[in-house]
């Protein structure tokens, strides 16, 4: 992000990846344990929690609105929650960072406060489409504005009287649905959203942890407004998107035995596990167990031979942010790999589909791009020089593709792998790749 301008320089070691390692702490939850902690009655602690620089951003903000948030260590944050009326308005613009989680659901919370706040981001956020969350929102009573296209800045004017009403969104998001559940929490009467697809549910189950009543199936939830947060402890397990990037790699480099603890295995989040398994993975779940109100296990990860398949379409958004990684093991896999039904991943950090396509093709993979997906022919990679733009998870995909093209990789414009797995290249060091930071 910002000025750093940061490169890998990686090259494929030539060595098994071995022993085991410990990703950070999910994203998704830690940003929700944040802002349902601050809207609670009482102290939370949490643990866990992500130090990235999304979530980072998620903190102080509601810090910037009067929470007090104490950081007593690493992985840790006490959170004195201000009760659902307590937050005061800011003087000055709430920073999302690089975040769409962050402005999305925020953009709910707010809608439905006394006071007027405004949302902004990154140059890669300001670019990411937000008429998803502002016209339900609006439809809702709430009084949002944004630049022209539904982009950010988010204007958001307080004091709107909110009314719950049933949703029914065109795309599958977790942020639109959780986004519309917050501001259900401020609506007079029964606020439901009904998905095209289920998408991840923690907002549901973290509500309820929280003691707001909420119905909820999958693709469906249903909650009224009126009722109050009680503060609780969270444990925040770790990131399945995050362990993903180790997962590929070990079953791309011959000779691999590498162990990832106390993974998230949530249902919604474990799309790429069926889709390895479908290409000939071995991956083995052991010792299943429930962290903090979430099921999760250490994925022991051993080299397999790939094939190519047609990834169902209906595991989509339970994998979308894996798509990158994905795209990796497709070009290590023998024969013809076709992901459709992806056009969302048009419109995430970066178009993940031009910039997956243009990396791998500067590495000689033969890869077409399609309106919602690509065709990626597997086979060997060469070396060269890709460009993340700045996208955390093209930028830790394609660490992984370097360790088995046939020469050195120069990857560009890494430095916001911060946003959501900081030392990540620490711990790809410590599994056995090769991966240096070098700067223009
Ligand atoms: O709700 C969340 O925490 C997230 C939902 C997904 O986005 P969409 O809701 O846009 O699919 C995902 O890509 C993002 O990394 C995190
Ligand atoms: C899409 C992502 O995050 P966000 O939408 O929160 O920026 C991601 O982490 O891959």
């Amino acid at each position: 992000m910002g000025a750093r301008r940061i490169d890998w320089l990686a090259a494929p070691a030539g060595e098994p990846l071995r022993g085991k390692l410990r990703a950070p702490g999910d994203k998704s939850i830690s940003h929700r344990a944040v802002m349902l902690a601050a809207l609670a009655e009482g102290t939370s602690e949490i643990s866990g929690f992500l130090e990235g620089e999304d979530t980072r951003a998620t903190a102080a903000i509601f810090q910037a609105l009067g929470v007090a948030i104490e950081s007593p260590g690493h992985d840790r944050r006490i959170v004195h929650g201000v009760g659902l009326r307590g937050l005061r308005a800011s003087g000055s613009a709430l920073d999302c960072g690089n975040s769409g989680t962050g402005m999305r659901l925020l953009a709910g919370l707010l809608a439905g406060q006394a006071f007027d706040s405004v949302l902004v981001g990154d140059a890669s956020l300001s670019r990411r489409p937000m008429a998803r969350v502002i016209e339900p929102l609006t439809a809702m009573g709430a009084q949002l504005s944004s630049e022209a296209g539904g982009l950010p800045p988010l204007r958001i004017r307080g004091g709107a009287m909110l009314r719950g009403m049933a949703h029914a969104p065109a795309v599958a998001s977790a942020q639109v649905k959780s986004a519309l559940l917050f501001a259900g929490l401020y609506a007079e009467g029964t606020t439901e959203v009904h998905e095209p697809h289920p998408t991840r549910d923690y907002t549901e189950r973290m509500l309820s942890a929280f003691g707001w009543p909420v119905e909820f199936s999958p693709g469906r939830v249903r909650l009224s407004g009126g009722h109050r947060l009680q503060a609780m402890d969270v444990h925040v397990p770790v990131d399945f998107s995050s362990a993903a990037f180790f997962l590929v790699a070990a079953c791309v480099i011959p000779g691999s035995v590498l162990t990832l603890e106390s993974v998230g295995i949530n249902r919604r989040r474990t799309g790429l596990l069926r889709v390895l398994e479908m290409m000939g993975a071995r991956i083995r779940m052991e010792g299943v167990r429930e962290h903090g109100g979430e099921p999760v296990a250490d994925l022991v990860v051993q080299h397999a031979p790939l094939r190519g398949i047609e990834v169902p379409a209906a595991l989509v958004a339970d994998m979308i942010d894996e798509f990158p990684a994905l795209f990796v093991a497709a070009a290590c896999a023998q024969g013809r790999t076709i992901v459709s039904g992806a056009a969302e991943l048009r419109v995430k950090e970066s178009d993940r589909i031009t910039t997956m396509a243009t990396a791998l093709q500067a590495l000689g993979v033969r890869i077409e791009e399609t309106p919602d997906g690509a065709i990626i022919e597997g086979g060997g990679m060469t070396g060269g020089v890709v460009d993340s733009h700045g996208d955390h998870r093209i930028a830790m995909s394609m660490a992984v593709a370097t360790q088995l093209a046939s020469g050195p990789v120069r990857i560009r414009d890494v430095a916001n792998v911060a946003t959501s797995f900081p030392g990540f290249d620490a711990l790809a060091a410590q599994a056995g790749m090769q991966l240096r930071t070098a700067t223009d």
